[in-house]
């Protein structure tokens, strides 16, 4: 029996799952690695390191099933989006640290750009927001302050890529300068209805086409690895985390939604083959191309969420493990008027103020730590609510129900309150590992492991739904507390 191996490089760590043909989850090795704060607002990881512990977890992984190599019938990447690496072709290595999807440094460059009219012409090809969270100003900055970095690049000697394009380019040993559909589609250069990078954007951007990869079908055959052992393993399928997890959670026709709580959250709804531009400042992406074909998603993209409850357990110290949240928000009855902005890095859909900052407000003389863990969880829900809304608008479409995964989910309490403030069922698979899976499955369609989407959508199982139970009253009442809180929370530091 053969078994799939998806790598998920995602925000703080790397991970690697071993899959069965029944979609179940044979072994998993992960591995955290360095955030790099250089200024404020700023975040960088190190490629080296991004690259030293997904090979190491993806070993791991092979062993702690009790395989090698040989069983391994294909790998599928996945990763954190956004993210932007450059790197010299022949020694292999990075000129500058990958500047990180969280990262604000660009928001000037950002307000130039829009202030020079071209806002509605990214939009227009690309379906993104100018926003310093996309992939092109970030590598614009490493052309304008990397030492010789333009001009090398100009002469074809430095690469760009995502982090799945860096895997691929590391996994075969500098064979592939490649990307997928998905990836290309967050870097404001790639014109998602054509599917090709596009020149007029390439030159406002000031960008050399030079140092771009190649964009393929997220299910293919890209090439291979022989680092794993066992000869030599395909790799056949490439997808960004949150496309991966579309997939994952079978979200294969038109209208179905997901959205996952990790660091961020991110909630896509298919909407089939073609791209719908949005009236309410949502994401159109491309959802995953297979056979030539894209599929479109809508998306709305939430930077905080699991990290504002890192941040209780880090920064204010009040809980010692994630986990822990649930009980502290559990020893007060409600949130006794207290509502947690948590715009640490600005905020994402549908606001998109890169000024924005982190606030709490309506602390009282009997504010406990429990009112602040119980604010924390509710502003994740309340983010996600704040999307759907647009998400339907735009979509024309109603939901009818919420497909989650991610870390967080592991929190009842959390996952309750967003079908209340929803208002329709909360579902919550078995295999919560969404991202990883969707990524095995792209690989396995592309080798013939899995027949095709019928076969993967059935494999979708549910572990828990969560029915909405409060009364609309005081889902408007709430909801009205948290939109007055966001308001004074934008546009705090001003360029
Ligand atoms: N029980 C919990 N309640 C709320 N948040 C949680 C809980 N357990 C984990 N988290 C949050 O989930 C996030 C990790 O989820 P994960 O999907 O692994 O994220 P990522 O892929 O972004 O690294 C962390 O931000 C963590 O704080
Ligand atoms: O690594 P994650 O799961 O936090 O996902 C990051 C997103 O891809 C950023 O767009």
């Amino acid at each position: 029996m053969k078994y799939v191996l998806a790598l998920d490089q995602g925000t703080t760590s790397s991970r690697a799952i071993v899959f069965d043909h029944a979609g179940q989850i044979k072994s998993i090795a992960q591995k955290e690695f360095r955030q790099i704060f250089p200024q404020l607002g700023w975040v960088e990881h190190d490629p080296n390191e991004i690259w030293s512990s997904q090979i190491g977890v993806a070993a791991e992984a092979i062993t702690r099933a009790g395989l090698s190599g040989r069983d391994i019938a294909a790998i599928g990447i996945t990763n954190q989006r956004e993210t932007t690496v450059v790197w010299d072709r022949r020694s292999g290595q990075p000129v500058y640290n990958a500047i990180v999807w969280q990262d604000r440094r660009t928001a000037g460059l950002c307000d130039e750009l829009r202030a020079a009219g071209h806002e509605a012409l990214f939009q227009r090809k690309t379906g993104l927001v100018l926003d310093a969270y996309l992939a092109g100003t970030k590598l614009r900055w490493i052309l304008d302050n990397v030492p010789d970095a333009r001009r090398r690049a100009e002469a074809g000697e430095l690469a760009f890529g995502t982090i799945d394009c860096w895997l691929l380019w590391k996994l075969s040993g500098g064979a592939l300068h490649a990307t997928d559909a998905t990836n290309a589609s967050r870097t404001l250069l790639f014109d998602i209805t054509q599917q090709a990078w596009d020149d007029e954007l390439l030159e406002i951007m000031q960008v050399p086409r030079a140092m771009l990869p190649e964009v393929r079908d997220s299910s293919a055959v890209y090439g291979d690895t022989d680092l794993l052992g066992g000869g030599r393993i395909p790799i056949a399928g490439v997808a960004g985390d949150q496309h991966a997890a579309l997939l994952g959670q079978a979200c294969t026709q038109r209208g179905m939604v997901k959205n996952t709580y990790g660091t961020g959250c991110f909630m896509l709804m298919n909407t089939g083959d073609t791209p719908i531009p949005s009236q309410n400042r949502l994401i159109t992406t491309t959802a995953w191309r297979i056979a030539g074909r894209p599929s479109y998603a809508l998306e709305g993209s939430i930077f905080i969420a699991g990290a504002v409850v890192q941040w209780l357990r880090d920064g204010l110290g009040i809980i010692s493990s994630s986990s822990e949240v649930e009980s502290l928000a559990a020893s007060v009855p409600d949130n006794g008027g207290v509502y947690l902005v948590p715009a640490f890095v600005g905020l994402g859909a549908p606001h998109w103020d890169p000024y924005a900052r982190g606030a709490i407000h309506g602390i009282t003389r009997g504010t406990t730590s429990g009112h602040l863990a119980r604010a924390a969880l509710e502003s994740i829900a309340y983010q996600v609510t704040d999307l759907i809304g647009a998400m339907q608008g735009d979509a024309g479409l109603t939901l009818n129900e919420l497909r989650v995964d991610g870390g967080a989910t592991a929190n009842d309490t959390l996952m309750q309150f967003q079908a209340d403030l929803l208002g329709v069922p909360v579902l919550r698979p078995k295999v919560t590992e969404t991202t990883a899976l969707g990524a095995a499955y792209l690989a396995g369609l592309a080798v013939g492991y899995w027949s095709g989407l019928d076969e993967i959508a059935a494999q979708w199982q549910v572990e828990r739904v969560f029915e909405p139970a409060m009364g609309r009253d005081q889902v408007d009442a709430l909801r009205g507390g948290w939109d007055r809180a966001v308001g004074r929370s934008k546009g705090w530091t001003q360029p």
